[in-house]
C-alpha cells in the first residue's frame, strides 16, 4: 500500500515552551525517532507545503477515471495535522479539494472528450460506532450498512450522494458537511477531530463511441486521532469518544496485519470504519495512507507507534487492482441472461435472484506503473 508521512512544523506554543525537532530526516526516503530508524516510500519534512505532498498523490486520484476504487487516509495522533492534509485551509486546501480539482480538470480535458461523466459526493462521518450522514440536515439515527451482493463491500443505506460538476460545488459541499462534523476539545488539541470522515466520490462514465462504461469510487478519509487516554485527560463523554476511536483503529491496524500476512480471513466487520473501507481498503484497490507526525519530543512514544504503524502498512502487498469496466457486450449478455431467467421463470422453472443482472464484468488489468508498489509517508502535526 503506498504512503507518505509529513511532518508539521513545531508550534509556536511548541517553541515557547522550549520544544525541539526530535525526528531526523536525512533523505525524502528516510526518517530517525530517537534509535529507531525507518525506510518509507516517501517523507515530507516541516517545510514541505501541500502542492509538493499532492504532486505525489496525483497520479492516484486521476487513476479513479480507469475504473479503480482509490482510497487516500490520513493517520497519526491527534493534532498531528490530518485534517490540515485532508481538508486544509480554504487559501491553501489539502488533498480533498486538490483531488476534486484534478478529477474535474481530468474530465473536462480532451482525453476525457469520448466520454459522458457522471459525479456524485457523500459525507460521512463515523462516530462512536454510528455512520452518520454529514449531508443531511438532522443527524438522526445512525445509516445501516448492507453487505453489497457483488463487489465485496458494504453499501450505506439511504446515504445523500449529491451531484457536483465542479471542485468549488464539492468544496461548498463539504463546508457544508463539516459544520456537522463531531469535534471536541481535549488537552492535546483545542478543535479535535472525535471522528472518522469520509468524502466519498462516485463517478460512472460511458465511452459515447464504444457504449463501454466504468465506475470509480475515490474515498477520501481524515481518521480521527489516535491518542493514549491518559494524556488527553478525558473523562465521561470524552473518554467515550476516545475508547471508540481507539476501537477502529486498533480494527483497522487488525485489518492491515491480515491484509500483510495474506490470510483468508480479513476482519473487516470489527469495526463500521473497516466495513465502509473494504472496498477501497481491499485486494482490488489502489490505497495510499498519509501519516502525519508531530515533531515535538513530548511525542515521542506516540510518534514511535505511528511510525511503527506506518511500517506495518507499507508491507501491504495489494493485488493488481482491477478496474471497473462494462462493455456493450457484457450488457447484451445481461440482457439474454435477463430474458433467459424470465423464460425459466414463465416455463415454471426456478425461482431466480436479482444476482445476474446485477452482476458486473470486470475486467483485470496490469497496474500502471505510476501507481505500482507501496507508498509514501508524511509528517506534520503540533
Ligand atoms: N504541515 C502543517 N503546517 C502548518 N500547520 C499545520 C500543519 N499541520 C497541522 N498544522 C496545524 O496544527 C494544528 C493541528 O492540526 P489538525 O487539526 O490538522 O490535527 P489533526 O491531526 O486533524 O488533529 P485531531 O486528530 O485532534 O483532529 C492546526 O492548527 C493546523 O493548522
Amino acid at each position: 500500500m503506498n504512503e507518505a508521512r509529513w511532518v508539521k512544523p513545531l508550534s509556536p506554543a511548541d517553541v515557547k515552551g522550549g520544544q525541539q525537532e526530535f525526528l531526523k530526516t536525512s533523505s525524502d526516503r528516510h526518517i530517525v525517532c530517537g534509535t529507531h530508524a525507518f525506510d518509507f516510500d516517501r517523507v515530507f519534512g516541516p517545510e514541505a507545503k501541500q502542492p509538493e505532498l499532492f504532486e505525489d498523490v496525483a497520479g492516484l486520484v486521476t487513476s479513479m477515471l480507469d475504473g479503480y476504487n482509490v482510497c487516500i487516509f490520513a493517520y497519526g495522533q491527534t493534532g498531528a495535522g490530518k485534517t490540515y492534509t485532508m481538508e486544509g485551509p480554504r487559501d491553501d486546501p489539502g488533498i480533498n479539494f486538490r483531488a476534486l480539482n484534478s478529477l474535474f480538470h481530468c474530465i473536462q480535458s480532451e482525453r476525457a472528450a469520448d466520454y459522458r461523466y457522471d459525479v456524485t459526493a457523500s459525507i460521512v462521518e463515523v462516530y462512536n460506532e454510528s455512520v452518520v450522514d454529514l449531508l443531511k440536515e438532522s443527524r438522526g439515527d445512525g445509516l445501516e450498512l448492507t453487505k453489497q451482493e457483488k463487489g465485496g463491500g458494504f453499501t450505506i443505506q439511504g446515504l445523500i450522494e449529491e451531484q457536483v460538476s465542479s471542485a468549488e460545488e464539492v468544496r461548498d459541499l463539504m463546508e457544508r458537511g463539516f459544520q456537522h462534523r463531531s469535534t471536541g476539545v481535549h488537552d492535546i488539541n483545542s478543535h479535535s477531530s472525535r471522528s472518522h470522515c469520509l468524502l466519498i466520490v462516485n463517478v460512472h462514465g460511458q465511452n459515447v463511441s464504444s457504449g463501454l462504461k466504468m465506475t470509480g469510487k475515490l474515498t477520501l478519509c481524515d481518521l480521527a486521532g489516535s491518542e493514549r487516554i491518559s494524556k488527553t485527560h478525558a473523562t465521561g463523554l470524552t473518554l467515550t469518544e476516545a475508547q471508540n476511536i481507539n476501537n477502529s483503529l486498533l480494527s483497522l491496524g487488525n485489518v492491515i496485519s491480515a491484509l500483510v500476512t495474506g490470510g483468508s480471513h480479513v476482519p473487516y466487520r470489527n469495526s463500521k470504519l473497516t466495513m465502509i473501507l473494504q472496498d477501497s481498503l481491499g485486494g482490488d484497490a489502489k490505497a495510499l495512507m498519509v501519516c502525519n507526525l508531530a515533531p515535538s519530543s513530548v511525542h515521542a512514544s506516540e510518534t514511535l507507534s505511528s511510525l511503527q504503524f506506518a511500517q506495518k502498512v507499507s508491507a501491504v502487498e495489494l493485488r493488481t487492482p482491477r478496474r471497473n469496466l462494462e462493455d456493450a457486450e457484457s450488457d447484451k449478455k445481461k440482457a439474454m441472461m435477463k430474458k433467459s431467467a424470465a423464460l425459466a421463470e414463465d416455463e415454471g422453472g426456478v425461482k431466480r435472484t436479482g444476482r445476474a443482472t446485477s452482476e458486473r464484468t470486470s475486467k483485470a488489468v496490469p497496474q500502471s506503473p505510476t501507481t505500482s508498489g507501496r507508498g509514501f509517508f508524511g509528517f506534520g502535526g503540533r
